[in-house]
């Protein structure tokens, strides 16, 4: 039982202000605190008030990790409480922002950092983390971090980020959660020369080294925390794939990037139907990048279309990307075996050209490079669809494909717009515009709470699809109505329960459960959910 000063310290048990005075004479508090006894609700109002003052927003990511590490629950409060202020500080734009920085605004370590000189004893290092009953494990590798590329460990805001996101979105318990830098060095020769750089400061690990590192990670997560799932995160393409292909079938993981995006993708392909009144198994829907994003997005997609009846063939065929050269067709050489089923009879033409005469209902861009949805390029969906659906995944805002008020005034306010990064209403032409945000939160806490719920032994492909229909379902029509993809930020707990319940039938479904799981799955789903009060 911690007492007076540790007490006070331990930013998971703190209370703060908000200690009663019996509390205060029972912990040896008194005269360590100020004579108000505070309820959480005015220290919610001071922490915003405090945050609300700083002038921007990297100060504010400096302020809210502060509060983390000082009040957890008084964090997590916040943050539940005040989702769409908070999330882009926490989470896309502003990460992007504190991993550029994160070597020089550091202030307490707050993950498990991995480096090449733990090999072989990567499972005593699991020993050191102060939790025992870890339940996610959100690692990268620094390699991709959002648009911003190979950020080496600066890339630790990202699974920090993902984690925060893990317990406010979805409640799973702070002390379940384990973020991991999987520091195997940089490429980005200007970190190394950063004299405040805090990583690995060598080039990465490549090869054979680099694999049996990772691998040693999995093995030791299966015997030091083996009730836990394993969330890829911002890992290189090649890289990321074969992880899943070479783990997915194997332990209890996923790639967030891959399947993560493939579903909130399809659920905002989804609604868009009930705006444009076009049935899905209908469309023809185009890419920009042929990446992780992209390409997971892609397969999902085929699973989506053979559901609704379509053979293998006929899905890919609905399915067009384009790469730095044009279109990709089967002509091409050097096609990535990812891509290679999308590669159709075609003669080679340009990205505007391609839109021209494939007439895409639906185009997702996933290349991590600004500007890359040009005006002409805009213009041509809105001139082969009344109402052309454009999904711009690339983050953070600086590289999305184009911005939600481009998108709109270049389509004279006819778009369906999501972006992976949040923008501000839109008002063109005397009509005002609610853009979406297309991002992997609304489904990754989600398909988390669901497997740690169930106990599933694996996170399978299945389980993401239905992650998309549950997505887009909860759409109301008030949402639709101001040309919403998805339902507001402000329920995401909502969405992420109700992932978590078809997660959980999914994985009856397919035997991957030990025990039957209650009948009654929403009750038992909520009596795991974290609700941060004092
Ligand atoms: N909204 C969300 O929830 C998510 C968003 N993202 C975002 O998506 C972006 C891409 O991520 P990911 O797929 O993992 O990254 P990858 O690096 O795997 O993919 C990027 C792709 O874009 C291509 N590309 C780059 N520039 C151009 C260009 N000018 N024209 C055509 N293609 C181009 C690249 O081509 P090449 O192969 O030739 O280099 C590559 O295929 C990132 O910004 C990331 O933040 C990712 C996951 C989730
Ligand atoms: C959102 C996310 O996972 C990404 O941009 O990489
Ligand atoms: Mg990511």
């Amino acid at each position: 039982m911690k007492v007076g000063k540790t007490l006070l310290d331990d930013p998971a048990c703190t209370k703060s202000t908000a200690f009663t005075r019996e509390e205060r004479i029972r912990f040896g508090l008194r005269g360590l605190l100020p004579y108000d006894v505070a309820s959480i609700s005015k220290q919610k109002e001071r922490a915003l008030e405090n945050m609300r003052r700083k002038n921007n927003n990297i100060e504010k990511y400096i302020f809210l990790s502060a509060l983390l590490d000082r009040n957890q629950r008084l964090f997590y409060r916040t943050m539940i409480d005040h989702m769409e202020e908070i999330l882009p500080l926490v989470y896309t734009p502003t990460v992007g922002e504190a991993c550029k920085e994160f070597a020089h605004i550091f202030r307490r370590p707050q993950g498990l950092y991995i480096t090449p000189e733990d090999r072989g004893g990567i499972e005593g290092v699991f020993g050191n983390w102060p939790e025992k009953d870890i339940r996610v494990i959100v690692v990268t590798d620094g390699e991709r971090i959002l648009g911003l590329g190979d950020l080496g460990a600066n890339g630790m805001g990202i699974p920090i980020g993902k984690v925060a996101l893990y317990v406010a979105c979805a409640g799973i318990q702070p002390a379940h959660c384990m973020p991991v830098m999987l520091d195997v060095g940089t490429n980005n020769q200007s970190l190394r020369e950063d004299p405040l750089y805090l990583g690995y400061p060598f080039a990465r690990l490549e090869g054979e080294a680099y694999l049996s590192l990772v691998d040693e990670f999995v093995r030791a997560v299966q015997t030091r925390f083996p009730k836990a799932l394993i969330q890829f995160e911002d890992f290189l393409t090649p890289n990321a794939f074969s992880f899943l292909d070479n783990y997915g079938t194997e332990v209890r993981c996923f790639n967030d990037d891959i399947q993560g995006t493939a579903a909130v993708t399809l659920a905002g392909v989804y609604t868009s139907c009930r705006i444009t009144k076009k049935k899905f198994s209908d469309l023809t829907i185009m890419f920009l990048g042929t990446g992780s994003a992209a390409g997971g997005t892609a397969e999902l997609m085929v699973a989506a279309f053979r559901a609704q009846g379509l053979g293998e063939q006929q899905a890919r065929e609905r399915l067009w990307f384009i790469d730095r050269k044009g279109l990709v067709v089967s002509t091409n050489e050097n096609i990535k075996p990812r891509i290679q089923p999308y590669a159709h009879a075609h003669v080679p033409c340009d990205f505007v050209d391609a839109i021209a005469d494939i007439k895409p209902d639906v185009l997702i861009g996933a290349t991590g490079v600004a500007g890359t949805f040009t005006e002409q390029v805009v213009r041509q969906m809105a001139a082969v669809n009344e109402r052309p659906v454009i999904i711009a995944l690339s983050n953070p805002t600086s590289h999305t494909e184009c911005t939600a008020e481009e998108a709109y005034r270049w389509s004279d306010g006819r778009v369906i717009f999501a972006s992976g990064s949040p923008f501000e209403k839109v008002c063109y032409k005397n009509q005002c515009y609610e853009p979406a945000q297309g991002n992997n939160a609304y489904i990754f806490p989600g398909i988390g709470l669901g497997v740690c719920v169930s106990s599933a032994r694996l996170i399978t492909p299945n389980m993401f699809l239905s992650a998309a229909k549950v997505l887009s379902n909860l759409v109301t029509e008030e949402e639709i109505a101001k040309g919403a993809v998805y339902p507001s930020l402000m329920r995401v707990r909502e969405v992420s329960r109700e992932i978590a319940k078809a997660v959980c039938q999914v994985a009856m479904k397919e035997a991957l459960v030990d025990e039957e799981l209650p009948e009654n799955l929403e009750e038992y789903i909520r009596s795991f959910m974290y609700d941060p009060n004092y």
